[in-house]
């Protein structure tokens, strides 16, 4: 990016702008005089201006704001000069107290404007090297943002496994970029120009998996009224993500593993084998190899899917990530934000960095998106973002979602003890299904024995139970 230089956009009909831009010429700046929006942004397109220059009056004040909106990222760093800060409306104060970077009121001396403007170059320096920064820290071939060694080590793999034409097993836990990886297998294989299709499979309703992945003939029961290809047809030349593949039913895994092995599918009510040649990733957030040996999980197919393997780290994992990701995903949601918004405090750095996030990058896009549209004031805060400092002083507030985590967490043990740490009787009693409670002992990372004491947890392992330790 090109190192910003000293001209300077000046706006305003003040008598004294005129004198005061022939003494700043002195001190090495150059000026352009826009005399609408229009203009001035065409000076921005084509010239490298940071910095600007106005004299306000309720006329000329909202400009800052105007040209804010019409170029996003904000373009300038503005100096205001102002005659009498009293006289301004409260509308006007708080648009310089937005948009601007400096404010200076009479007497107006052209030294201390000469040094304000030094400021805002300044800032305009340190803005390109920190987009310049940003702009590393992405990686720009794979969308993902993240530049630590365990990230860099996930790019290697996924450049890797890409450059082969072989089923991928992606492990990690939720919200740590598994699909996003999946996406960036696909585009960076010889299959990029084919589609790229995502199953759910703990989504789809039981009485559809069948149709839904094979497809059906017209008349093959009732309500089928045409003929429907399925998924797998549909990604033909190109990648099929199986998302969730631990939750797919048993009977499904067998038509799944049929598939794997023959490369052919038969639609539901069709007598004709169709050949399609697609490649398949599957992912998960649980442990595969225990759901096989659980019997949730067809051992063959397990193999079969488990050619390649990829696993995406928790963010707890790579701690430096977490500020450039919190900046990603604020100039992602940049345009939806409250006017005054410009980043981040310091403190909710630093709370951020302190907090674990059990639901990883998917909770941290949750959460600045959140921040973004409650902060009321220029930085977001802890409290924004629903994360107080935990530094062993509480404020002892927690948010709402802090406070539901521990209810969810302490109801969870208090059933699991209850039920002598058998996984279905305790789900039952909590009303969800067993998936549901593996997941939210993993979320919590809570250990199925804890609450028991050592000579008391040596009970036997059996299809109920789950070794999350
Ligand atoms: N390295 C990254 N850089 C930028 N955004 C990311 C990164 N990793 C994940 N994300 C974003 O985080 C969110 C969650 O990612 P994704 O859906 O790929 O996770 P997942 O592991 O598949 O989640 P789940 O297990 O819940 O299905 C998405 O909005 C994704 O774009």
């Amino acid at each position: 990016m090109m190192e910003s230089s000293r001209q300077i956009m000046a706006i305003g009909n003040h008598p004294a702008l005129p004198a005061t831009i022939e003494e700043l010429s002195r001190h090495g700046w150059s000026f352009f005089q826009p005399n609408n929006l229009h203009e001035a942004l065409a000076i921005v397109e084509d010239h490298d201006c940071r910095i600007g220059l106005i004299f306000v009056e309720e006329d000329t004040v909202s400009l800052p704001l105007e040209m804010e909106r019409a170029s996003e990222p904000p373009a300038l760093h503005w100096v205001v000069l102002v005659e009498d800060v009293e006289r301004l409306s409260d509308k006007a104060r708080d648009l310089i107290y937005s948009y601007c970077f400096a404010y200076r009121a009479a007497p107006l001396d052209t030294r201390s404007i000469n040094v304000l403007l030094e400021g805002a170059l300044g800032m305009a320096k340190l803005q390109d090297r920190y987009d310049a920064y940003r702009e590393s820290q992405q990686n720009a071939d794979l969308r993902m943002v993240g530049d630590t060694p365990v990230m860099q080590h996930l790019y290697r793999t996924i450049h890797k496994v890409a450059s082969v034409d072989a089923p991928v097993l992606i492990t990690g836990e939720s919200g740590t970029g598994k699909e996003l990886t999946a996406r960036a297998i696909h585009e960076l294989s010889s299959r990029r120009q084919g589609p790229f299709n995502v199953v759910n499979c703990g989504a789809l309703p039981a009485g559809l998996i069948q149709s839904e992945l094979f497809g059906h003939e017209k008349g093959a029961f009732t309500g089928a009224n045409q003929r429907k290809t399925g998924i797998i047809e549909n990604s033909r030349d190109g990648t099929l993500f199986l998302d969730e593949i631990g939750d797919l039913p048993l009977d499904m895994q067998v038509n799944l593993l049929r598939f794997l092995e023959t490369l052919t599918v038969f639609r539901v009510g069709g007598l004709k084998e169709i050949p399609v040649d697609v490649r398949v990733l599957a992912a998960t957030h649980v442990d595969l190899e225990k759901a096989v040996e659980r019997g949730d999980f067809r051992e063959d197919l397990f193999h079969r899917l488990n050619v390649l393997q990829v696993q995406t780290p928790a963010l707890r994992e790579h701690p430096e990530d977490i500020e450039p990701l919190a900046n990603f995903f604020f100039r992602r949601f940049f345009a939806d934000k409250p006017a005054k918004v410009r980043g981040f405090s310091h403190e909710s750095l630093v709370v951020m960095r302190q907090h674990r996030w059990p639901g990883n990058i998917r909770e941290m896009v949750n959460r600045v998106r959140r921040a973004m549209i409650m902060c009321e004031h220029r930085l977001i805060s802890p409290g924004d973002l629903g994360l107080e400092r935990r530094n062993g002083h509480s404020r002892g507030s927690d948010s709402l979602q802090q406070a539901r985590d521990m209810a969810e967490c302490e109801a969870i043990k208090a059933a699991l003890a209850r039920n002598k740490h058998k996984i279905l009787h305790a789900a039952r009693e909590l009303d969800i299904s067993r998936v549901t409670l593996y997941r939210l002992l993993e979320k919590h990372g809570i250990d199925r024995n804890s609450g028991q004491d050592e000579a008391a947890s040596d009970f036997p392992s059996t299809s109920e139970t789950i070794q999350l330790t």
